[in-house]
């Protein structure tokens, strides 16, 4: 009697693992981020076909890599607290299960961008994926505390994919946006690598507070903020974006200025997951001014 209740649950709880292994919240950024480079990249509305297609294949190829990380990475996963219920380690997959799943993911992601989108954006997308999956995860977390200033070029690109998926080329505006989020990404990785040392040293991955302790990262995520407050002013520097872009972004960057100075006067768990996860809402702000920036300087051009 109680077998088809039995077989639903174990239906949904297996959907479950496999959208567990997607990194959602961090795949639906990065297709956000990749968005607003498509819509930054022609004046009034892109195809909102190619949007759509884009977005699809970007997001799966990121999910992929995603995917990809947690099965090359499941041993380690296994031992640190902040990873041991990830699906790999719980056993509720199979290694097996997950790089097929992870191969289709890629698989359709390329495909879809080919098709319907442009061979330069699948190329380039295929490079992120190799970037954060290979080059990242197998070699450069395990061999130095540069990892995440090198590998964040993987996830620097997904603006320039969505501008290229709408015009065919890498544009210098689209470099900018890329810039952006090179200098965001040590503040956002460092911030949480300082509250979570402890599970780092454990398994011996040389992340920055644990090579070099916890003062030389505070004063390092203090610095690359300052460096991405004075980043941020590009766009208006350069013509991209106007004031109201520019009021955007001095006031997110002193925000964010404000927590990593917090962080830096008391490294406390507190302070490191505050200034982790204002990382996100500053990469969300900005590029939302941006993309309000951009609709406002066209629509004044009409009057
Ligand atoms: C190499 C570059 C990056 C590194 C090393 C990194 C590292 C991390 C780590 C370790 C976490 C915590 C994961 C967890 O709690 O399970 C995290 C969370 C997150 N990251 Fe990053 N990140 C990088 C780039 C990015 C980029 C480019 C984005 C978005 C465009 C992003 C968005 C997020 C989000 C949304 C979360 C929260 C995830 C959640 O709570 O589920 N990260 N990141
Ligand atoms: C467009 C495209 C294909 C982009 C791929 C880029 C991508 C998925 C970047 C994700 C960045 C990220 C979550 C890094 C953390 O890895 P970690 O291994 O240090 O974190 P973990 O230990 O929590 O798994």
């Amino acid at each position: 009697m109680t077998y088809p209740l039995l077989s639903r649950a174990s239906k949904a709880l297996s959907w479950k693992t496999y959208l567990g292994l997607c990194k959602l919240n961090v795949v639906g950024h990065i297709v956000f981020t990749a968005i607003i480079g498509m819509f930054l990249a022609v004046p009034g509305m892109p195809p909102i076909a190619t949007v759509i297609w884009a977005s699809i294949g970007i997001g799966l190829a990121a999910a992929s890599a995603a995917a990809l990380n947690h099965f090359l990475d499941r041993k380690a996963d296994a031992e640190m607290a902040r990873t041991q219920n990830r699906p790999l380690p719980k056993g509720d997959i199979s290694s097996r299960e997950a790089v097929v799943f992870a191969l289709v993911l890629g698989g359709l992601g390329m495909l879809v961008l080919i098709t319907f989108v442009n061979l330069l954006t699948a190329a380039l997308t295929f490079l992120s994926l190799i970037g954060y999956a290979v080059v990242y995860t197998v070699y450069l977390k395990h061999a130095t505390p540069q990892n995440i200033v090198i590998g964040g070029a993987a996830g620097a690109a997904p603006p320039v994919l969505g501008w290229c998926a709408i015009t065919g080329q890498v544009h210098p505006y689209a470099l900018l946006l890329f810039l952006l989020i090179y200098v965001w990404t040590p503040p956002h990785f460092w911030a949480y690598a300082i509250a979570k040392r402890d599970d780092y040293a454990k398994v011996n991955i040389p992340m920055l507070p644990v090579t070099h302790g916890i003062e030389v990262t505070q004063l390092h995520v203090l610095l690359y903020t300052v460096l991405l407050l004075l980043v941020s002013l590009l766009p208006y520097l350069t013509g991209m974006s106007g004031e109201i872009y520019l009021a955007g972004a001095i006031i997110l960057g002193g925000v964010f200025l404000y927590f990593a100075w917090k962080l830096k006067q008391e490294a406390s768990q507190r302070n490191a997951m505050r200034t982790f996860g204002y990382s996100l809402v500053y990469l969300v702000g900005i590029f939302s001014f941006l993309l309000v920036d951009h609709y406002v300087k066209l629509n004044s051009l009409w009057e």
